[in-house]
């Protein structure tokens, strides 16, 4: 007899509900579970949003569980959906599109909103709060249109924000109410010597300062503050702290006070409704960190699938700011009173600061700046109260404020097994350990893919890496080198090397004979591998589409409100009064949002519903623009020598040729070409990958330019006399890029990872290598077929996707 599997509900596909049901999964929890989430987004990491924003992580190096991992695990998901209430009466969860799912279980991790300060002017456009992608793509938006930005407050996440801004160019301000900055964490040293260097690092800062109003038209254009000054700006941040999302639980008659209630077992006062994440208030405590959520997340789930646990007791939080070359660490207490002993340490020469605080010779705080060494040891300490000994101030005091560095390995072997090294997710050393002897792990990837260490806000690395030094001695330099992700040790060449060697065909083949960690990949080499397989074999290599990103999937751009864009080809910018009609008549019929004319010279239809697309593309009866695609975008094309009396080149045939015979091949990443028919370069090809500028009776050719995050001008490249000699190095270099370049890596990366003059080397100065490049571009050419007619004619494909299954 087989038993009937409870339902279980799941309200917030954010880290701390995600965290509950993998932390169930795991322990064999027999659910049929449905997920619904307010964003269009499969699970990601809120935490990185900060490194998107200063630009070393990409939206797409963030997911943490993507569309697949709920297909694998048999989860219905419902994105873009809002639980608007729980009707105990019929058992029965309830969401803002009518769909009602019956529920055995419910657990509400509907976290928290940014709480913006109900201040007249608050509305206006150019505000927002930092809490999700649509903010962060906000953010990232504005910084290419607006100069001047405020930020207000000067907290964990202010600071992150002001940073990512003055990456991004923008003339940053951060507006505090108190004197010192991260005054919840910090004493007045390390906020002191906090706001030095990131004064240093170009933030300007307005501090003891309270914004009264927001002043300006529809857009903000400043601040004014109680002392009657005012500030001026575009562009407003508030980072003043958050506010749990309670709605839900409030209007299901649920114990609300400032977060949903809970006892001990993450139990509200409404029957099998739980509660775990930043929406909780445990002993009239809410959280607004990961770890946390994280402890309350592990005694749910085994509360959820009846295995002992110990009640959840509260967390002791520990906090590090993540702005590259600021290290400040915070745990516990941090202000000392008459009550507390204090031992401080202070360098000013090398800018370090260390405090830790006694109570009754407990340890019950500390506070780092400048090295964080220790920060694993303290976080322990604190969290256990532990006594001060002899020994553990030699261990943590060690050379006074700056000795930690020396002895780096000494501490890790000096850790308890049960010590935690990954606060966010709970790691001990034993743990990590384990995987490098048990499971023969070596790098800080695939600790990371076994242990989860590293996964969240990244704090914990600097210790991986020692415990990974630790045990594995001389064999740490050796494997230090980072496989592509943290399903294998290989690197990109390593890999195509491998594949070249063995003749493999498919991903599934890849992984088998390599040695693949995690049978089925995850979402950073899944997609790598399907590029480099079709890269090698451009006629015989099977499309995985399951593999490729959801935009790639479904040949559109999934948008936040979980509608789409459609961008038709209008080769080299150039369009027809026909083709415009059309994209009238279908935006009119459709009901398209918003036509926006976009950068790249061409028409964006947005606001497209999911299963309206196939029949927009159809009655457009025009090339995909892929918009959406690692593949040749636009090819931005100035007026030339048709129509402006300085041209000499015709720069608008030859971008439209350009664009015709380039379109739809993939690339290791998107990629953007510009014409000009002069050294007057209206078209901007110093910020494409190729940019052309007609010179001398002839051809300039530019590479590696990006106007992007990390802006790039282009290195010229050559110059041509004829249009055949300037297609052929273009396909040279493209396809120079496609068989060397790693998979995501923008040419901006490739040519200085490779070196101009190497380049110039392979393709100008080796003719006949130049023309077997050429000729292998040609033939994977080819091969390449329009998707959208492609898919009109695939009527079981069509269905897939854009009628029954969520993406
Ligand atoms: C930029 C940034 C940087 C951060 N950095 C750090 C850090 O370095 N270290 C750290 O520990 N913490 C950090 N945090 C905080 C951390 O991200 C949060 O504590 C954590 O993500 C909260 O998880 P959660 O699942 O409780 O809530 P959330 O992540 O807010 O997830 C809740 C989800 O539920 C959805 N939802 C809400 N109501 C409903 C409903 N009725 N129906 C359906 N869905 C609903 C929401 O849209 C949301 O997607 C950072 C936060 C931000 C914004
Ligand atoms: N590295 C990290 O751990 C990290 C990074 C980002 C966010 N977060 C989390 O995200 C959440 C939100 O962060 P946060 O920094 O907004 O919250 P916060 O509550 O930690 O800090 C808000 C700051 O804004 C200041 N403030 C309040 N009102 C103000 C006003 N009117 N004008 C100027 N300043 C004012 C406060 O003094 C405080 O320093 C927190 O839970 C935080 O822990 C953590
Ligand atoms: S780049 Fe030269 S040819 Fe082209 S529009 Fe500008 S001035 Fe005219
Ligand atoms: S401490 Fe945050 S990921 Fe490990």
């Amino acid at each position: 007899m087989t038993t009937k599997r409870e339902k279980l509900v799941l309200v917030g596909n954010g880290m701390a509900g995600i965290g509950t049901l993998e932390q169930i999964l795991k322990l064999g929890g027999a659910y049929d579970i449905t997920v619904f989430g307010s964003e269009p987004h499969p699970n990601y990491n809120r935490i990185m949003l900060s490194y998107v924003l200063e630009g070393s992580k990409t939206l797409e190096d963030i997911v943490l569980n993507d569309w697949s991992w709920y297909k694998d695990n048999r989860i219905t998901l419902y994105t873009g959906t809002t639980v608007t209430r729980i009707d105990a009466a019929s058992r029965q969860v309830i969401a803002d599109n009518g769909i009602a799912v019956p529920y055995d279980k419910v657990i509400l991790a509907t976290g928290s909103r940014s709480f913006i300060l109900p201040i007249p002017g608050s509305d206006k456009n150019g505000v927002i709060g930092f809490r999700d992608i649509a903010d962060c793509e906000a953010m990232l938006e504005a910084a290419g249109q607006y100069r001047k930005a405020a930020v207000i407050g000067g907290g964990l996440l202010g600071l992150e924000a002001a940073k990512g801004l003055v990456n991004l160019g923008m003339d940053v301000t951060v507006v505090h109410l108190m004197e010192d900055l991260m005054e919840r964490q910090l004493d007045r040293n390390a906020s002191a010597m906090l706001q030095a260097e990131l004064e240093r690092q170009g933030i300007k800062f307005a501090m003891g300062k309270q914004t009264v109003e927001l002043v300006g038209d529809e857009r903000v254009q400043g601040l004014r503050f109680s002392d009657g000054s005012e500030l001026a700006a575009d562009f407003v941040v508030m980072a003043v702290g958050i506010k749990p999302n309670v709605a839900l639980a409030q209007a299901s008659g649920i114990t609300v006070n400032r977060g949903i209630v809970v006892n001990d077992y993450m139990e509200t006062s409404m029957a099998d409704v739980f509660s775990v994440g930043e929406c909780t208030e445990h002993r009239g405590v809410c959280y607004g960190l990961v770890a946390p959520l994280f402890e309350q997340g592990a005694v749910l789930a085994k509360h959820l699938c009846g295995a002992a646990t110990l009640p959840y007791e509260g967390s002791v939080v520990s906090t590090k700011l993540k702005i590259s070359g600021v290290d400040v660490f915070s745990a516990g207490e941090f202000i000392e009173t008459p009550e507390h002993v204090v031992i401080a340490a202070k360098d000013e020469w090398k800018k370090t600061y260390k405090k830790v605080l006694l109570r009754n010779n407990a340890i019950v705080g500390a506070v780092l700046y400048g090295d964080i060494t220790e920060s694993a040891s303290l976080q322990k300490l604190v969290k256990q109260g532990a006594e001060m000994t002899e020994e553990i101030y030699a261990e943590v005091m060690g050379a006074g404020c700056c000795g930690g560095g020396t002895k780096k390995s000494a501490s890790v072997e000096a850790m308890a097994d049960e010590e935690i090294v990954c606060g966010c997710n709970g790691v001990t050393k034993k743990a990590i350990v384990d995987a490098v002897t048990e499971n023969g792990f070596t790098t800080v990837d695939e600790i990371k893919a076994c242990t989860g260490a590293t996964r969240s806000c990244g704090g914990c690395k600097p210790v991986v890496e020692q415990i990974l030094q630790y045990v594995l001695g001389d064999g740490f330099r050796e494997s230090a080198k980072q496989g592509i992700c943290g399903c294998t040790p290989l690197s990109r060449d390593e890999i195509v090397a491998e594949i070249k060697a063995k003749g493999l065909r498919s991903g599934k083949e890849v992984m088998n004979v390599l040695g693949w960690r995690q049978e089925e990949g995850c979402s950073k080499c899944r997609p790598a591998l399907n590029y480099y397989l079709g890269m090698l074999y451009p006629d015989t290599h099977e499309e995985e589409s399951e593999s490729r990103f959801v935009n790639e999937r479904m040949n559109a751009n999934i948008q936040k409100d979980g509608t789409f864009t459609v961008v038709p080809r209008m080769y080299g910018g150039v369009t027809t009064p026909e083709d415009l009609k059309k994209i009238a008549d279908v935006s009119l019929k459709y009901n398209v949002k918003v036509v926006k004319v976009t950068g790249g010279q061409r028409l964006d239809l947005i606001g497209v519903k999911r299963e309206d697309l196939p029949k927009v593309w159809e009655e457009l009866d025009m090339p995909s623009g892929y918009a959406y695609a690692k593949s040749l975008r636009t090819v931005k094309t100035c007026v030339g020598s048709q129509f402006c009396r300085f041209g000499t080149q015709d720069s608008m045939s030859m971008g439209a040729l350009l664009e015709r015979k380039y379109e739809r091949l993939d690339m290791p990443a998107k990629f953007k070409m510009a014409v000009n028919g002069c050294p007057r370069n209206c078209a901007e090809a110093c910020t494409k990958d190729i940019g052309i500028v007609g010179n001398d009776g002839g051809w300039e050719i530019f590479i590696g330019g990006n106007g992007g995050i990390k802006a790039r001008l282009a290195d010229s490249f050559c110059k041509v006399k004829t249009d055949e000699e300037l297609v052929e190095i273009c396909s040279a270099v493209i396809q120079y890029y496609r068989e060397t370049g790693k998979y995501l890596e923008r040419t901006s990366e490739w040519v200085e990872r490779m070196g101009l003059a190497h380049i110039q080397d392979v393709i100008l100065n080796d003719e006949d290598n130049r023309k077997q490049l050429a000729a292998r571009i040609d033939f994977a050419l080819a091969q390449v077929t329009e998707p959208w007619q492609a898919m009109l004619k695939n009527e079981k494909a069509r269905n897939a996707l854009f009628e029954t299954v969520k993406p």
